[in-house]
C-alpha cells in the first residue's frame, strides 16, 4: 500500500498541480471530441516529421487515440527524405523543381518501393503494436487514385517533371470499406496514370503526398486535413520566427502563395485545394514535437497554423 502522506508536502503539491493540468487538458478536449466523433480526418505525415523512432511511435499513439475518440483517421504518408536515401544508396540522381521531384522511370521504381514497401509498412507496423487497426494501401489499390502527368513552371520557364502526376479522380470505396470495418487506412501516394479517354496507360506516377492527401480529404468529406511537417506552421515572413501564423483564411493564403518557397508551396496549395473541395479546416503542425496533432485538434488555441474558408476568420470559433 502507498500512502500520499509519506511523500514530501512540496513534492505532493507539485504532483497535484501536474495532475490538475492533465485533468484540464482532458476536460478541454471533451467538446472537440464530441464535435468530431464520427467524422473522418485525413492526417498527412511528412517524411521530414518521421525523424526518429520515438516520434514515429508518438504519431502511432495519436492516431490510435483519434480512433478511440470515435474519429476515423485516414493516414496519408510521404517519405521524401527516405526516397532520397534510397536513391543515393542506389546511385540514382534526382532533383526537386518547384517543390516536386523530377521523376525518371528508374527513380519511379525507387519511389514506389520506398513509399509502399518501406515507409507505409513501417507505419502500419507501429500502429498495429496497439491492436489490429492499420491496413496499408497505395493509390493503385481498389482504383483509389487516378492521376495525370503534370509539369511545373520555375522562374517563368516550363519544367518537365517526368513521371509526376496530380490526382484527377478518387474512388474512396476501398478506404470507406476499411473505415466501416473499424480499420485505419494508411495510404502511399503512387497512382496509376489514366489518359484523357479514361484508360490506364500502364504507368504509375509519383504524386506529392500533400496534394494527394488534399484530394482524398475532399473525396472522403473529411472534417479536417492535418499536415504534419518539419516546421511549426506557416510563417508570414519566413524565416522570421516571430511571424508564425495561428489562423488565416483562404483568401489571405492565396495572396501569400507567390512568396512561399520549396516544400511549403505544394503544402499550402494542398490546404487551399482541400478547402475548395469542401473540407472545413486544414492545419499545418510541427511533426518534430510529439503529440502536436492532438493539441491542434483538441485545444481551442492550437499550436500550428489553421486555414479556414474565406470570411470565416472573424467569427469566434467554439467547438459547439
Ligand atoms: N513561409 C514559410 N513558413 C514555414 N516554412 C516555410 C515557409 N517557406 C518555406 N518554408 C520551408 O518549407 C519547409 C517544409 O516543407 P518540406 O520540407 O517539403 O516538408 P515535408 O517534408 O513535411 O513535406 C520548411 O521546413 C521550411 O524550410
Ligand atoms: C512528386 C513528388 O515530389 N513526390 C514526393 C512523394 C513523397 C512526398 O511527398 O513525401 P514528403 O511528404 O515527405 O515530402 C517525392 O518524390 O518525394
Amino acid at each position: 500500500m502507498k500512502n500520499h502522506n509519506e511523500i514530501d508536502p512540496l513534492e505532493q503539491s507539485q504532483r497535484l498541480a501536474t495532475a490538475l493540468r492533465k485533468a484540464e487538458a482532458l476536460v478541454e478536449a471533451l467538446p472537440w471530441i464530441r464535435r468530431f466523433a464520427g467524422t473522418r480526418m485525413v492526417i498527412k505525415y511528412g517524411g521530414n516529421a518521421m525523424v526518429d523512432d520515438q516520434l514515429r511511435r508518438a504519431f502511432a499513439e495519436d492516431i490510435v487515440f483519434l480512433h478511440h475518440a470515435g474519429i476515423h483517421p485516414v493516414v496519408v504518408h510521404g517519405g521524401g527524405p527516405q526516397i532520397n536515401t534510397m536513391l543515393d544508396r542506389l546511385g540514382v540522381a534526382s532533383e526537386f523543381r518547384g517543390g516536386l521531384r523530377v521523376t525518371t522511370p528508374e527513380a519511379m521504381d525507387v519511389v514506389r518501393m520506398v513509399l509502399t514497401g518501406q515507409v507505409g509498412r513501417e507505419l502500419v507496423g507501429l500502429i498495429n503494436e496497439h491492436g489490429r487497426y492499420a491496413v496499408g494501401l497505395s493509390g493503385e489499390d481498389g482504383r483509389l487514385l487516378r492521376a495525370a502527368r503534370v509539369g511545373t513552371v520555375v522562374d517563368g520557364e516550363p519544367v518537365d517533371l517526368g513521371l509526376v502526376g496530380e490526382v484527377t479522380g478518387v474512388d474512396p470505396t476501398a478506404v470507406e470499406d476499411l473505415i466501416e470495418a473499424g480499420r485505419i487506412p494508411v495510404i502511399s501516394t503512387v497512382a496509376p496514370e489514366i489518359d484523357a479517354a479514361g484508360k490506364p496507360t500502364g504507368e504509375v506516377l509519383n504524386v506529392n503526398a500533400d496534394t494527394a492527401a488534399a484530394a482524398l480529404a475532399g473525396a472522403l468529406g473529411a472534417s479536417k486535413l492535418v499536415i504534419l511537417t518539419d516546421v511549426e506552421g506557416l510563417y508570414a515572413n519566413w524565416p522570421d520566427r516571430s511571424s508564425l501564423i495561428s489562423s488565416l483564411d483562404a483568401g489571405e493564403l492565396r495572396r501569400m502563395l507567390p512568396s512561399l518557397q520549396s516544400g511549403m508551396i505544394p503544402k499550402m496549395q494542398a490546404c487551399l485545394a482541400a478547402l475548395d473541395a469542401g473540407v472545413p479546416r486544414a492545419h499545418i503542425v510541427d511533426g518534430r514535437q510529439p503529440h502536436t496533432m492532438l493539441l491542434e485538434i483538441f485545444t481551442s488555441a492550437g499550436v500550428g497554423t489553421q486555414v479556414v474558408p474565406e470570411t470565416e476568420l472573424d467569427s469566434e470559433e467554439g467547438p459547439a
